[in-house]
């Protein structure tokens, strides 16, 4: 999947300014960026904004994810939640990479508190420009889906 990506945004209160920071770089860089909130940094709960996120991705409405809390760990938990999504926490450009080429994460998170504003973009690059690699990862991927099968089965 290269190129231009359908990408939605979302965030807790700590990932505003952030969030509105990179859904604009993302759309100068040409692809199709839904932000789906929230609109102000007023005080809210991240599970919700994560699975909102989440559900777009998994229904086919965007190809990716990106979502932004305080530290990437609550709202990457609450999208993990659903089958299918693969969200990681990075907070450098290089697991960011990887992440795509190994582990065909569709989901990106980082901390507003933790990364600054240069090095979320930078992730944020090195996330869209990586591609999957496929070969020995793809049944590695494809077990985590088994794993999702197995509990709802459960
Ligand atoms: O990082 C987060 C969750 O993993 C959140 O963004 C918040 O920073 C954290 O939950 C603290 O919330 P607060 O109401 O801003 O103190």
């Amino acid at each position: 999947m290269t190129g231009k990506h359908r990408i939605v945004i979302s965030s807790d209160h700590v990932g505003v300014d952030l969030r509105k920071t990179v859904a604009a770089h993302l759309t100068a860089l040409g692809h199709t960026v839904e932000d789906v909130g929230p609109v102000t940094a007023e005080r809210t709960d991240y599970p919700k904004w994560g699975e909102k996120a989440a559900r777009i991705v998994q229904a086919g409405g965007a190809d990716f994810g990106v979502v932004i809390c305080g530290t990437g760990f609550g709202i990457s938990l609450a999208a993990n939640k659903l089958k299918g999504i693969r969200c990681v926490v990075c907070s450098e450009p290089y697991t960011a990479r990887l992440s795509r080429q190994h582990n065909n994460a569709n989901m990106l998170a980082f901390g507003a508190r933790v990364v600054g504003q240069d090095l979320a973009l930078m992730i944020v690059d090195e996330f869209f420009a990586a591609e999957f690699e496929g070969g020995r990862h793809a049944p590695r991927v494809d077990m985590i889906g088994e794993i999702e099968t197995r509990e709802g089965a459960g």
